[in-house]
Order: structure tokens, then C-alpha cells, then sequence
């Protein structure tokens, strides 16, 4: 009988680490825990990267950072490490999590040491603008701006304490000084050659998101229609279990997918004016979260394959 591989998720108490958690029940893998009162102790959690096969990071940047380096200094007997945070999504020493990027991302998360697991509101953004940057439709200097919407979870354990206990606002915009943690990593992975515009809201509501990103389509390359953008997306995305391309429709509520690893990604169009909305509607703690983990947890330890 072959041993199943060993997973020690750190920052398992935290509401991705849990969300993680619960998925992996699921499959054929052994999870390795640590006490609850040890869970911040340096030697606890470094005995256990030593017995792990792979270790799930699900910690705030600075704490995963410091895991990292914690984890080197095991050498030989360092776990492979799938990292939650945004600390290392642009480095260039790391896999990018989204196995539905581009031809072969699947095939290089599979056999990375060390992967980053995407953003929510960039799941959705590149999701929507990498297969159109590929295919030159869009120009990489168009001027892109994202909107977006989330459900309080995004904001871990403080948001939603903040939100269930005193009531948080209806709807709030943030991240006004323009310069939110995932731009860059949007920037970077949508495949765009001029830094996007990112205008990210949270909602009184638990999980859900849409991102969405407005086009003129006479800026676009070629005489382009909203079905040619539907088209392109869907011979992307065709086969892909986790992302599909849906028809328009005329109102859409962020918070359908909640609970599922499903994207839905669509193209509004206007009949009688030349532009075009984008929109991707997902779980922040699904797709844009644990649903993504499980992807890359099963292809860095070939459970698909067994
Ligand atoms: N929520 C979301 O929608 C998403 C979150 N993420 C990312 O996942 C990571 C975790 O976020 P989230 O789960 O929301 O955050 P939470 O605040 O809910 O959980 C973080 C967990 O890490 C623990 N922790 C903090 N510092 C340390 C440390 N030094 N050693 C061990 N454990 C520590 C916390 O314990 P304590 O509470 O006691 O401090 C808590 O249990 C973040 O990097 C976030 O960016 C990724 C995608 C989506
Ligand atoms: C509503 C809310 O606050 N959302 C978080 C994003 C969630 C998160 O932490 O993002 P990743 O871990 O996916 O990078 C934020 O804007 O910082």
C-alpha cells in the first residue's frame, strides 16, 4: 500500500487554513496538526514542515514570509510549499497557481517546489484579460480599470467579526489611494504592459464576488464584437471544470457561486453602442481562495492522477 502524502496546513484556525482544511477531508491525504496552543510556536510548526510532504501557507504576507525562510532552513528535507498570501505571487522563483493561465500551467504547477496561490478579486481580472492579451485582441497598453465587489470574508477573521458583530456598511469602496496589494500581481499575470486601474468594494454579505472590467470595443484590435470576446474566452476555457464562459444576462447577483470552486466568466455587450463589460462572478473563498488551494494541492501531488 502506498503512504498518502502528509499536509500541515500553517494558519490552519484562519478562515482560508479552515476552508482548506474541510476541502482536504475529501481526499486521500493525511493532515498533519499541530496543537491549537502551539499553532504560533516556531519549533511546533517547524517539526511539523520537517514531516509534511507539502505545506499549505494560509497566513498573513510577513508570517508566510518568515515561513518560508523557516522552511530553507530544513535543506534537503524542506516541504513543498503552496502559498495562500500575496507575498510571493510575483516573484519570479515561484509557480503561479492558475492552472488555467496559459498552455502548460498546469503541467509547471505539478511539478513546482514552491507555489502561490492566485488572489481573489486577480482570479477574476486575469481570468478575463490574459486569453484576450494572448490572442492581441487587446492591446497590453489598453487602459484597463477593474471594479469589483466582495463579500466580507475577504477580509478575514477581522472583517467578519467586524460584519456580524456591530453590522458593517451596505457597501463600502476601498483601496482609494489606488495602489491595492493585488495590482501588480494583476499587472503582471493579465499579461498587461501598463498598470490597471483597481476600484475594489465590500458588500454586507458574507462570500461572493464579481470583478468587472468595461471596454470600448473601437479601442480593441480589429473590427472586435462582444461575441467575438465570448468566443475567444470560451475556446480558452474549453474543458475547464472550475472556469466557464456563460451567457449575458441582464442583472447578476455577486453572491450566486458562494460555497462553490466555480468562476463564471461573461461578456455584456450593448446592441446598439460599441462597448462591452467583462465580468467574472466567484466565491472570494472558493475560486479566489480554497477552491484554487485544492487545484494545486491535487496537481502538486498527482491526485488527479491516481
Ligand atoms: N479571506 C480571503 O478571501 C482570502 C485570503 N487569502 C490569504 O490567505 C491568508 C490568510 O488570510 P485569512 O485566512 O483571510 O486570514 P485570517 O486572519 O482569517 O487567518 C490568518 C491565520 O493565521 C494565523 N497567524 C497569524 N500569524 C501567525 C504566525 N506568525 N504563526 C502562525 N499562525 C499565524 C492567525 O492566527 P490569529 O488569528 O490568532 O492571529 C489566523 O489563524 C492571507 O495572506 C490572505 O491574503 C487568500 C485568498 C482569499
Ligand atoms: C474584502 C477584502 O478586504 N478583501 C481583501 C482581499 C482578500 C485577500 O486577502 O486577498 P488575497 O489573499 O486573495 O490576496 C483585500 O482587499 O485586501
Amino acid at each position: 500500500m502506498t503512504q498518502k502524502p502528509v499536509i500541515f496546513i500553517d494558519g490552519e484556525a484562519g478562515t482560508t487554513g479552515l476552508e482548506i482544511r474541510e476541502r482536504l477531508s475529501a481526499l486521500p491525504v493525511t493532515l498533519f496538526s499541530i496543537d491549537p496552543a502551539r499553532r504560533k510556536d516556531p519549533a511546533a510548526r517547524k517539526d511539523a514542515m520537517a514531516a509534511a510532504d507539502l505545506v499549505v501557507l494560509c497566513l498573513p504576507d510577513a508570517a508566510s514570509r518568515e515561513a518560508v525562510q523557516m522552511a530553507a532552513t530544513l535543506g534537503d528535507a524542506a516541504p513543498r510549499l503552496l502559498d495562500a498570501s500575496t507575498a510571493f505571487r510575483t516573484d519570479a522563483a515561484w509557480v503561479y497557481g492558475f492552472p488555467e493561465l496559459a498552455e502548460g500551467q498546469d503541467r509547471a504547477i505539478a511539478t513546482a517546489l514552491r507555489v502561490s496561490n492566485p488572489g481573489c478579486y486577480p482570479t477574476g481580472a486575469i481570468a478575463l484579460l490574459r486569453p484576450l492579451v494572448d490572442k492581441g485582441v487587446l492591446d497590453a497598453r489598453y487602459p484597463i480599470c477593474i471594479n469589483a465587489i466582495s463579500g466580507y470574508s475577504g477580509g478575514g477573521r477581522s472583517m467578519i467579526e467586524a460584519h456580524e458583530s456591530a453590522g458593517g456598511p451596505a457597501f463600502e469602496l476601498y483601496g482609494l489611494s489606488l495602489e491595492h496589494k493585488h495590482v501588480p500581481e494583476i499587472h503582471q499575470h493579465a499579461g498587461l504592459g501598463r498598470r490597471p486601474v483597481f476600484v475594489p468594494s465590500v458588500g454586507h454579505f458574507a462570500r461572493g464576488m464579481i470583478v468587472s472590467i468595461p471596454l470600448h470595443l473601437d479601442d480593441l484590435q480589429g473590427h472586435i464584437t462582444g461575441s467575438d470576446l465570448h468566443n475567444i474566452l470560451q475556446e480558452h476555457y474549453a474543458g475547464q471544470e472550475h472556469v466557464r464562459v456563460m451567457p449575458h444576462e441582464p442583472t447578476l447577483s455577486a453572491e450566486a457561486l458562494a460555497g462553490s470552486d466555480k468562476m463564471e466568466l461573461r461578456v455584456h455587450a450593448g446592441t446598439h453602442c460599441r462597448q462591452a463589460l467583462l465580468t467574472a462572478r466567484l466565491d472570494n473563498l472558493g475560486k479566489g481562495a480554497s477552491g484554487a488551494a485544492l487545484q494545486n494541492i491535487s496537481l502538486m501531488l498527482g491526485l488527479n492522477n491516481a
